[in-house]
C-alpha cells in the first residue's frame, strides 16, 4: 500500500506552507524577500541554492534563509517543499527552529533560527586536530540524541545527520538542522525503504544492501570524538576503519608555539596509548548502539555486521557470545568503560591552557566550562548511569528499496493534526530563550520515562 505519499499530499494539500510568521504564499501576491526581509549577507552555497543572513524588517534579530531553485517537475517541487513542511513540525531547543517559508519567483525559501557557531564540520576543522574537551563531546552528543529524539517522535527520519548538519549557536547550544533529505513515517512502527544521504556517513548496513536502523547520529558523534570520518567509502563502505582515534596532521598550525605543540603532541600520544583496541570496541559499540560486531582479533580494522537483536535469518552463536561478552545496558557503562569520558590526560589548566591558544575554541571552552560550574558533568553522568542503552535511543527499522521515495507501515495512515492547529506567537519564538533551557533536565526526565 502506497500509504505514506498519500499523507504527505493530504499535509500538503491541507498546510501547504504555514509558517509561523503565517506568510502564506496565494497565488495572486507576490511576496518578496525585501518586503519582509532585509538581506544581510550570504553566508554560503549548498547544493540546491544559496542560505543567506537576514533580518525581517523592524525586528533586530538575525535569521537564515534557504533559498532553493525549485525543480520544473511536480515530484521535484513536493520533495523540495518537504524539507520546510518537515522542520516546520519541529519545535525542541536541540533542533534548529522553523519560522516561516514560502516561495517566490520558482524559488522556497525556508526561514530559520540563525545558529551562529556555524555547523560543526567547520568547528572540528577550526580545532585543526586538537581533541575537544571531554565534557564538550559528552554534552554536544547529548544534545544530538535529544534532538535526534525529538524527530523520531514527531515521526520523521532525519537521514543525513553529520556534522554539516549540525549547528552551534553562540550560547554553545547543539542543534540538528537541514531536513533536505528527511521523511515522513506513517507510524512509529513504519519502513521507510529508500536510501539517502551523505556516503561517509552511510550506515554499513545501507552498503550492504541489508535492512539498517537510522543511528546515523551516532556517526557524527564519531567523527566529533576522532576527528575522523566514519565508513571509508573506497571500501564497498562495508568496513569502518580503525577506530582507534589517533589523529592526523598534528602539527596542524593552530598551535604556533613550540610549548603547545609539544603539549599537543603529548595529548595524541596519550590518547592514543589510552585508546586500546579492546575499548575502542566498547565506543564502537556504543556509537553504533550495539549494532557493531568485530569479527577481527587483530588489529585490522573493524567489520560491521548487523545487529543480533535483528538478524534473526542469520543467527550465529558466535557472534551472539561475542555480544553477550562484555556488553554494557547503560550508557554511562559503556562509556566509562571506554575511558573516553575521563578527563584525566590533562590537567584541566593545562588542557585550557592549549585549548585557549586554539583562537576559534576559545569562546565554546570558556562556556563550556561556565556551563559545568552551574551543572557539573557528574549530574548528568548519574543521568547517563541510570540510561538503559535500549530505551535512550528509539529507532526505527528501514528497508532499502530500489522503487522510490515512499514510507510505509503497518499501521493505517496517521497525519499529523497537531501541526495544523494554530500557535500562539510565544510558542513560535520560544527557542530564543534558550539560556534557560535546562537540557540536562530534559535528559533526565527522558531516562525517568523509562
Ligand atoms: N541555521 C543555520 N545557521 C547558521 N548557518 C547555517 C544555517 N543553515 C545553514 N547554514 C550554513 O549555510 C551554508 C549553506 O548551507 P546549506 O544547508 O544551504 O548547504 P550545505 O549544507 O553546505 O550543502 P548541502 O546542499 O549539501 O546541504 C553552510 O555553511 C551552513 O553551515
Amino acid at each position: 500500500m502506497d500509504a505514506a505519499p498519500m499523507a504527505y499530499e493530504e499535509l500538503l494539500r491541507l498546510m501547504p506552507l504555514t509558517g509561523a510568521g503565517d506568510i502564506n504564499l496565494k497565488s495572486t501576491e507576490q511576496i518578496t524577500i525585501m518586503d519582509q526581509y532585509s538581506l544581510v549577507k550570504v553566508i554560503g552555497k549548498g547544493s540546491f541554492g544559496r542560505a543567506l543572513l537576514v533580518q525581517p524588517i523592524s525586528e533586530e534579530q538575525n535569521y537564515v534563509m534557504k533559498e532553493i531553485r525549485l525543480p520544473k517537475i511536480d515530484s521535484g517541487i513536493r520533495n523540495s517543499r518537504r524539507e520546510a513542511v518537515l522542520l516546520s513540525r519541529m519545535k525542541h531547543p536541540n533542533i534548529v527552529a522553523f519560522r516561516d517559508s514560502f516561495e517566490d519567483d520558482g524559488h522556497l525559501y525556508i526561514v530559520m533560527e540563525f545558529c551562529s557557531g556555524g555547523d560543526l564540520f567547520q568547528r572540528i576543522q577550526q580545532q585543526k586536530n586538537v581533541l575537544f574537551a571531554e565534557d564538550m563531546i559528552l554534552k554536544w552528543f547529548a544534545q544530538m540524541c535529544l534532538g535526534t529524539k525529538h524527530i523520531h517522535d514527531k515521526r520523521v527520519l532525519h537521514r543525513d545527520l553529520k556534522a554539516k548538519n549540525i549547528f552551534l549557536t553562540d550560547s554553545g547550544t547543539v542543534k540538528v538542522g537541514d531536513f533536505g533529505s528527511a521523511c515522513s513515517l506513517n507510524s512509529a512502527k513504519a519502513y521507510a525503504q529508500t536510501y539517502v544521504g551523505t556516503p561517509y556517513y552511510v550506515s554499513p548496513e545501507i552498503w550492504d544492501n541489508r535492512p539498517y536502523n537510522n543511528k546515523r547520529v551516532t556517526h557524527a558523534s564519531y567523527l566529533l570524538v576522532t576527528s575522523r570520518k566514519p565508513v571509508s567509502t573506497d571500501s564497498n563502505g562495508a568496513e569502518y576503519s580503525n577506530i582507534s582515534p589517533t589523529l592526523s596532521g598534528t602539527d596542524g598550525g593552530v598551535n604556533n608555539s613550540q610549548h603547545s605543540k609539544a603539549k599537543h603532541k603529548e595529548l595524541v600520544r596519550e590518547q592514543t596509548h589510552r585508546w586500546r583496541r579492546e575499548e575502542g570496541e566498547k565506543v564502537a559499540m556504543f556509537l553504533e548502539q550495539k549494532s557493531l560486531v568485530t569479527t577481527t582479533t587483530t588489529e585490522g580494522p573493524l567489520q560491521v555486521e548487523q545487529s543480533p537483536v535483528e538478524n534473526n535469518s542469520t543467527d550465529d552463536p558466535a557472534s551472539r557470545k561475542k555480544w553477550v561478552v562484555g556488553t554494557c545496558n547503560t550508557v554511562l557503562g559503556v562509556l566509562g568503560n571506554a575511558d573516553i569520558i575521563s578527563t584525566g590526560s590533562m590537567e584541566n589548566a593545562e588542557r585550557a591552557d592549549l585549548i585557549s591558544e586554539a583562537k576559534c575554541g576559545e569562546i565554546q571552552e570558556r562556556q563550556v566550562r561556565k556551563q559545568w560550574d552551574k551543572d557539573p558533568p557528574e549530574r548528568l553522568l548519574s543521568v547517563l548511569e541510570k540510561a538503559q542503552l535500549c530505551y535512550g535511543f528509539e529507532t526505527y527499522t528501514i528497508r532499502r528499496d530500489e522503487h522510490g521515495d515512499k514510507v510505509d507501515g503497518p499501521e493505517k495512515t496517521i497525519t499529523d493534526y497537531s501541526r495544523l492547529e494554530p500557535r500562539s506567537d510565544d510558542e513560535d519564538t520560544d527557542f530564543e530563550e534558550e539560556y534557560s533551557y535546562d537540557w540536562i533536565n530534559e535528559l533526565e526526565k527522558m531516562v525517568d520515562e523509562h
